[in-house]
Parts: structure tokens; C-alpha cells; sequence
């Protein structure tokens, strides 16, 4: 059984049991929010992130989803991506290719990928130009506070270190605020060259899911969440902290083993 979702200041808080809890947890959040959005604005802009994550949402390709979906409504973009060939064991747009989207009658043309063609500079820049398309006939929302994308959701996973989508600890790429696509070249976690979402953009979006498992996170998911007072580190976890949207934290009981936040309501 799923501990009850808490509400603090980083977030609603859903720790599960069990790692197959909380992939039906959050899938069931996924086409909650799917749903709303389609009847609302008629499409669903989501951005994935790699990692861990894309296994957490496999049960999507399962029934009922599968058929249950409004797949044709779908728009799919990568908060991050790493500098390689599409075809390429790195890639996040294979990751999700190979356990996702090949899977489900997703409409090929509304599949917002990096060009692999390019260079991290370039492919940054014409990302970022075909986002600005997509908001202009807002297949993607606009943020009415700030000119940035709103997406109708964000799925961030968060490595050990807390970084997220590839923004990393210390990084000057923490300090964007012009742009809403940048790049990298020397990611502490390889491979180097990366493309990612800036915090403004991630910031902006409707709803924001930050999904991590395992022991080793444990640390890294207390110092995002928990009131660490004038030591509060500036972790990229802890920037994510959308300014009008929504934020939910999917946690399994290892990685939420070390939160202050919840000894108290176990
Ligand atoms: O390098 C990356 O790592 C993070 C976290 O991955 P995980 O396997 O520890 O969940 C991921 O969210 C990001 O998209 C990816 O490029």
C-alpha cells in the first residue's frame, strides 16, 4: 500500500511500497492529466526525460492503456538529450523509442525529437526554434507569467548526484534564464555533450512529476525535499519549483528513506 500523498512546500510527496505500485501510480497520474488536458486544449504536450524513468512507464504500451489512450492527441518532446546518434545505446529518444513509443499508435509527426545531425549548439538552437512553432499554434501552451513554454507535463527523473534533465550540481547552465533550450559539453556524467531544457522552461510547466527510486537517491532526494536550513545546497532537484504548476514527487521507500519530512507521518 502506497503511503498517502503529503503536501509540503517541494511538492505532493507519494511514496510506494514497491516499485510496480508506483509505475501504476504514475501511469495513472500520466492519463489523469492526459485526459484533462485533451479535453481542455484538445492535445497533450509531454516531455520525457531518460534513465530509470522510461521503464517506470512501460504499463503505457499495457491494456488498458493502450487502448483507453488518446494516443492521436499526443505531442512528445525530451527535456534531455545526449549528443548522439538516434540509433545509439545513449540515445534518450531510443530508450523511449524502444520501450514506449513503437509500442503505442503515437502519430509519427508528433514526435519532437533532437536532430542527431548537429552539434550540441545546433541542435539546442533548432530545438528551440521548433518549440517556438509549436507554441505559436499552441500545440504547446504559452506561460502567461513569463514567455516560456507551458507544458501539460514534465517527467524528470534524478540521478544520485540531484541533478536533473542534464542540469548538473554547480553548472553554469543552472544560471539560464534566456534561453529555453541550452547545451552542454561537459557533463559529469557521461556521455559529455548533452542538449537539456533549462530551469525557466521545467519552471513553467504545468504539471512537473520528479520520479526516483533506489537507496543510492536517498541522500539526494532529503536534500531536495527536506528543510535543510542555510546549508540548503543549490541542488538542480531542489531549483525544480514550478512557479504556477504542480509539483509530484513518486518516490519508492528506499529512495524516501532518509526524508525528515515524513518520520512524522508514517
Ligand atoms: O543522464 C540522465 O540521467 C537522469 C537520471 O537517470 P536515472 O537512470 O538515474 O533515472 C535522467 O533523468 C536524464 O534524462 C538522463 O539524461
Amino acid at each position: 500500500m502506497a503511503l498517502p500523498g503529503v503536501h509540503t512546500d517541494r511538492g505532493e510527496l507519494r511514496v510506494h511500497e514497491s516499485l510496480e505500485e508506483l509505475s501504476t501510480d504514475l501511469v495513472d497520474y500520466i492519463v489523469e492529466l492526459s485526459e484533462a488536458s485533451v479535453k481542455e486544449r484538445g492535445v497533450f504536450a509531454i516531455a520525457l526525460s531518460g534513465g530509470s524513468l522510461i521503464g517506470l512507464i512501460g504499463k503505457l504500451c499495457e491494456a488498458p492503456y493502450i487502448k483507453t489512450v488518446d494516443w492521436a492527441k499526443w505531442y512528445i518532446f525530451w527535456v534531455d538529450e545526449r549528443v548522439v546518434a538516434k540509433n545509439h545505446a545513449d540515445s534518450n529518444y531510443k530508450l523511449a523509442k524502444d520501450g514506449l513509443l513503437s509500442k503505442v499508435p503515437i502519430v509519427p509527426s508528433h514526435v519532437h525529437s533532437i536532430n542527431d545531425s548537429l552539434s550540441a549548439e545546433e541542435a539546442a538552437d533548432e530545438y528551440g526554434f521548433v518549440i517556438r512553432q509549436l507554441v505559436k499554434t499552441r500545440m504547446v501552451s504559452v506561460s502567461d507569467i513569463s514567455d516560456c513554454p507551458k507544458f501539460d507535463l514534465i517527467l524528470l527523473g534524478m540521478g544520485s548526484d540531484g541533478h536533473v534533465a542534464s542540469l548538473f550540481p554547480d553548472h553554469s547552465v543552472l544560471e539560464e534564464k534566456e534561453e529555453w533550450i541550452t547545451f552542454i559539453t561537459d557533463s559529469p556524467k557521461p556521455p559529455p555533450e548533452r542538449i537539456t531544457f533549462t530551469l525557466p522552461v521545467i519552471n513553467s510547466a504545468s504539471n512537473v512529476a520528479l520520479v526516483v527510486t533506489g537507496e543510492s537517491k536517498a541522500e539526494a532526494v532529503h536534500l531536495a525535499i527536506d528543510d535543510v536550513g542555510a546549508d540548503c545546497p543549490s541542488l538542480p532537484s531542489r531549483m525544480v519549483q514550478p512557479t504556477k504548476g504542480k509539483l509530484v514527487w513518486f518516490l519508492d521507500k528506499p529512495a524516501a528513506s532518509k526524508l525528515k519530512r515524513l518520520e512524522f507521518s508514517e
